[in-house]
């Protein structure tokens, strides 16, 4: 899972890393040249601090009183150099400025949309790597490696876990029956979502029937019917060819009358620009009002599914994404980005073919497996 990403991940946080590092040792040759400034300064010694001065001056923009160009004489260069050392060592502490960063934040922006992850969500986690380390203070000797990997981890949890939702609990709470209807294209893995939250609810010691919406492909209802019956939940189901609206309005009749806790409704597979089938989509809402949409894709669809959602959420409104098949996506650019770029929560992670194999999003624990060994 993720293992292409892992690994981007993992080679910018060393290639940053050595930077830092390179930086600390050249700040901390000054700062040790600093501390002997009184003893005699032989040519040598005055040749390795002009050297050190040369490195420090190259690698930091900050502003530092008499460091334009190297000194000329030795007495000179005990001057600049102590003015120099002072102003970037503070209590073997030094500063990072954006000039160190350039390069490898620029080739974590070219990773990360190599990853799938959308331009503007790559944008936002650099940014964000960005403003984190640069001008902070950082003690020489300190980890660099987890400064990197806490920088990185805040910044893609932050793009994750716009408002994070928890499905369980609002089925909980909610008045019943809850209809819930799920949407997006055909082959993403629908189906075997609604069948897996139907044993999710079920497990919970939720009553739940689905409704077979997807009247439009051959054996759509057929399929849910076998996921149904291996579940042991009730399906309402009309002919092929039937109008979902009928199916749907029946199945919340049957909960309303059989005190059932939740409507899990089936629709067939469109593209928001297939105007008969959101037209159909709509009459559903407008005849039985979901108390949720659910737009579900496949992870390993990358960008394709990203923008898959932002358009359907501009056409209807969704409240939340499934994303599927996560366990063969080794990008993880879709699950990064989605939530951004709709604004609206991804609820689970579809793990497998299993009707366990569903994962309540916790985008903590997303960021934790981006960096486990
Ligand atoms: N590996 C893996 N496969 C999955 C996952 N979810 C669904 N699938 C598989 O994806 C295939 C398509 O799933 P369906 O549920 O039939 O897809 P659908 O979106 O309902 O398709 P339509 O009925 O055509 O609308 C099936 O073979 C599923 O077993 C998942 O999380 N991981």
């Amino acid at each position: 899972m993720f293992n292409k990403l892992k690994a981007k991940l993992s080679g910018f946080k060393e290639k940053i890393g050595a930077k830092i590092d390179e930086k600390a040792v050249a700040v901390e040759s000054v700062d040790a040249a600093d501390n002997s400034r009184t003893t005699l300064v032989t040519d040598n010694l005055a040749q390795e601090i002009v050297e050190d001065i040369k490195i420090v001056h190259e690698d930091t923009s900050i502003p530092i009183k008499g460091s334009e160009g190297i000194p000329k004489t030795v007495s000179d260069k005990k001057i600049g150099f102590a003015q120099k050392a002072k102003a970037l060592v503070f209590e073997r502490e030094f500063i990072l400025d954006e000039g160190d960063l350039e390069e490898p934040l620029w080739e974590l922006e070219m990773a990360l949309l190599e990853s799938d992850i959308a331009l503007s969500v790559s944008e936002a986690i650099v940014e964000s790597v960005k403003s984190q380390l640069v001008g902070t203070r950082r003690r020489i000797g300190s980890n660099t490696g987890n400064i990197v990997e806490d920088a990185l981890k805040k910044a893609i949890y932050d793009v994750m876990s716009a408002n994070v939702f928890d499905l369980d609990e609002y089925v909980q709470n909610a008045k019943k029956p809850v209809h819930i209807v799920f949407v997006g294209i055909n082959g993403t893995g629908k189906t075997t979502s609604i069948a897996k939250l139907a044993k999710r609810f079920k497990d919970q010691g939720l009553s739940v029937v689905v409704a077979a919406g997807d009247t439009f492909r051959a054996g759509a209802i057929d399929q849910l019917a076998i996921h149904a019956s291996k579940i042991g939940v009730k399906i309402i189901k009309h002919q092929e060819q039937g109008d979902p609206a009928a199916v749907i309005y029946d199945a919340i009749q049957h909960a309303k009358a059989n005190r059932v806790d939740v409507v899990l409704s089936d629709t067939a597979g469109r593209m928001h620009t297939n105007i008969n089938l959101m037209e159909q989509l709509k009459k559903v809402c407008r005849v039985s009002p979901p108390d949720l949409l659910i737009f579900v894709d496949e992870a390993v669809a990358g960008n394709d599914a990203v923008e898959r959602a932002a358009q359907f959420n501009d056409a209807v409104p969704i409240n939340g994404s499934i994303l599927t098949k996560t366990d063969a996506d080794s990008k993880g650019g879709a699950a990064i980005s989605i939530a951004y770029i709709t604004n609206k929560p991804i609820l689970f992670l579809g793990m497998g073919q299993g009707y366990d194999d569903l994962r309540k999003f916790d985008p903590q624990w997303f960021v934790d497996q981006l960096f486990a060994e």
